[in-house]
């Protein structure tokens, strides 16, 4: 649960630092906006993906499903400013699958906190292993960070592509070379 008095006092003391006037008319109001805006950007540390991935309905056959371009937003745990792109998500079923809504609910339980996104691509692939027990899963993530963007060594444009698979994905280029050829 976000302590709103707290954020509203750090960004008070984040303004006074920056050497802004916390009173003058554009920033009267920002604490509190932005105490608002990280009970929604952390949202994600509030949710159960096991809820969302526990309505499954049952299939007869085992085929790859893929999710692809799901667009997400989340902030780098570094410092704190935003990473986002698309994830790309695949799993074989074993006779369960679930909604397909379910599939970008669970990617944004795990972007909408401060994140790594090696670590966000393998909690996607995790939970999807531990709830829906596929026979196996694989997720890519790419996407951009606007701490090497608008700071730092700033690039521009560059990507971070980082790439998980568990169960039957796993060490299997036929697969992952199946899972690469839809998402491209
Ligand atoms: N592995 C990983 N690194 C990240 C991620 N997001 C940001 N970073 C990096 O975290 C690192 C933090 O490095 P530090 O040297 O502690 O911080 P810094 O002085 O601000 O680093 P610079 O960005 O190089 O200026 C940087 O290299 C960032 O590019 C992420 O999702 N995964
Ligand atoms: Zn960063």
């Amino acid at each position: 649960m976000v302590n709103q008095d707290k954020v509203r006092e750090g960004v008070r003391l984040i303004l006074e630092g920056i050497g802004e006037d916390i009173n003058r008319e554009g920033l009267v109001e920002t604490p509190d906006r932005i105490a608002r805006m990280y009970t929604e950007l952390v949202g994600g540390m509030e949710e159960d993906a096991g809820e969302h991935l526990k309505k499954r309905f049952h299939v007869t056959n085992n085929e790859m499903v893929v999710e692809k371009d799901i667009v997400f937003y989340s902030l780098c745990e570094h410092h704190m400013l935003p990473f986002y792109g698309k994830a790309h998500i695949a799993y074989i079923p074993d006779h369960e699958v679930v909604g397909l809504s379910k599939i970008a609910r669970t990617v944004e339980v795990f972007a909408r906190r401060l994140q790594l996104q090696e670590q966000l691509t393998a909690q996607i692939a995790d939970s999807f292993m531990e709830h829906l027990s596929p026979r196996g899963v694989m997720v890519m993530i790419e996407a951009e960070h606007l701490c090497m963007t608008m700071r730092g060594i700033k690039k521009p444009g560059s990507k971070t592509v980082t790439m998980v698979t568990r169960g039957v994905f796993e060490g299997n280029t036929e697969l992952q070379n199946t899972f690469y050829q839809l998402v491209k």
